[in-house]
């Protein structure tokens, strides 16, 4: 029986202070963004996860976006050693977490870096995108990591966008999604489906045909319905100013040793 559980992390008091890299700064509004957290939360719950608050960092202004510590294969949590120096105190806490859980731990050593939102699993294959934050060595530890526990290392290139997350993500049938003019190269992946909005490539499987999405991206829910599947919207629009998405503001366990 896979297990549901999910690490989240709490928004800090300098959340608005965030990196943005790609996109203009525009303000953002705390006691919004920690309502948007608390319903992203929540919804996650409502579909039979259980959530496990990260120990706050709270001189992190990017620590609400989890999902960029760790990487998950199986049951081994790899620790990422995040490209922007100021987002690696983040980890040692993720690096509890993971061990509170019962994870086998391992961890990205310098001079490699990698940030979890430029990896994608599908199946076995992980995809991992070379780009402004993670490097080749950081590649290369991945690959040392989990290529023996039966992973297929995939790396692609990631120019366009902060991370490959943040330009593609998988359905439950591996088909991989994305927004085209954030692609570098559709053709990198073996089935590719584009959507026509940004936040649109962004999906969260919840479980059976249940998709958590932003509710930035309708037309694409409605491509994604048509497929068969059920979006499950929120707003997360606060944390979209600082360039995170749906899939960054947690770390899905599927694959837990009970
Ligand atoms: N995996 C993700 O998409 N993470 C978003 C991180 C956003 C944060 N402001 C950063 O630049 O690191």
């Amino acid at each position: 029986m896979p297990s549901q559980q999910a690490l989240v992390r709490r928004p800090g008091p300098r959340l608005a202070e965030g990196l943005v890299t790609h996109i203009d700064r525009r303000p953002v509004d705390p006691a919004l963004a920690l309502r948007q957290w608390e319903t992203y939360v929540q919804v996650l719950r409502d579909h039979g996860w259980q959530t496990t608050e990260v120990a706050p960092a709270d001189d992190c202004p990017d620590a609400v976006f989890v999902e960029d510590t760790l990487v998950m294969f199986r049951n081994v949590a790899l620790l990422a050693r995040p490209g922007a120096g100021s987002r690696r105190p983040e980890v040692p806490a993720a690096r509890a977490a993971a061990e509170a859980l019962g994870c086998s731990v391992n961890e990205i050593r310098a001079p490699g870096t990698l940030d979890g939102g430029d990896v994608l699993k599908v199946g076995d294959t992980v995809y991992v995108g070379r780009g402004g934050r993670t490097n080749a060595e950081g590649i290369r530890q991945l690959r040392a990591a989990f290529e023996p526990l039966g992973a297929r290392v995939v790396a692609v290139p990631v120019s366009r966008v902060l991370h490959l997350k943040s330009a593609v993500t998988a359905l439950p049938d591996g088909t991989v999604i994305g927004y085209p003019p954030l692609v570098d190269d559709p053709a990198l992946f073996p089935r590719f489906l584009p959507v026509p909005e940004e936040s649109g490539a962004h999906v969260v499987l919840l479980g059976g045909g249940r998709l958590l999405m932003a509710d930035g991206a309708p037309k694409s829910a409605e491509l994604l319905a048509g497929l068969g599947y059920q979006p499950v919207l929120v707003d997360i629009g606060e944390f979209e100013k600082l360039e995170g998405c749906v899939t960054c503001l947690s770390v899905r366990l599927r694959e837990l040793y009970a």
